[in-house]
């Protein structure tokens, strides 16, 4: 684990509450919280179903890998990484030297929590046949980067969070 930088990184599908729990997990470890979503939205002054929209995913994409390098260097609480962060060869080196949580769901709960949302873009369009391809996909890559794995399927948030602090070892007695 790198000295300086996140205490916890989340990755994940879109949905699978990485920004949720991990306010949660500020809270309770006391520290900040960050977002590259926000950070990205921050920065441009459109919200992200915009940039897609109007400059296309490749764009976005770019966005994003500034905005994840920025945060693995200065930010110093929970991060939480948007769910295609993990795409770029070069952030899954990066995420190597810090502590990375996979917060994982199977295809049935990702639609019953996403449906069909607007500002997800991906998917807008079939959303379960999206799901299925998108979690074949990127599954690797999450188990890739991540120390560990935490199922958040029938969880509400505090209970994720609370398994998170678990697998790390950090939870207060
Ligand atoms: N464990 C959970 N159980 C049920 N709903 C959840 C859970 N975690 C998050 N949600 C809900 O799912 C939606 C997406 O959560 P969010 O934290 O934005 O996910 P992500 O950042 O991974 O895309 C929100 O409406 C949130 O309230
Ligand atoms: O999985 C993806 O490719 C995306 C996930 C989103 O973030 P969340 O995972 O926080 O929803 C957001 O970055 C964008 O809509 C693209
Ligand atoms: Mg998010």
């Amino acid at each position: 684990m790198s000295p300086q930088g996140p205490r916890i990184v989340l990755v994940g599908p879109m949905g699978v509450g990485k920004t949720t729990v991990g306010e949660l997990l500020a809270e309770r470890l006391g520290c900040t919280f960050r977002d590259t979503d926000a950070d990205i939205v921050a920065g441009e002054g459109r919200e992200i179903a915009d940039i897609f929209l109007e400059d296309g995913e490749p764009r976005f994409r770019e966005l994003e890998r500034a905005a994840v390098r920025e945060a693995l260097a200065g930010h110093e609480g929970v991060l939480a990484l948007g769910g295609g962060a993990v795409l770029d060869d070069g952030t899954r080196e990066l995420l190597a030297e810090h502590t990375v949580v996979y917060l994982s769901m199977d295809v049935d709960e990702a639609v019953k929590r996403t449906g069909l949302n607007a500002a997800r873009p991906l998917l807008m369009i079939n959303p379960r046949k999206q799901w299925r391809e998108l979690m074949e996909a990127r599954r690797p890559l999450y188990q890739e980067v991540a120390r560990v794995v935490v199922a958040t399927d029938g969880r509400a948030p505090e209970e994720v969070a609370e398994a998170v602090l678990e697998a790390l070892e950090l939870k207060q007695a």
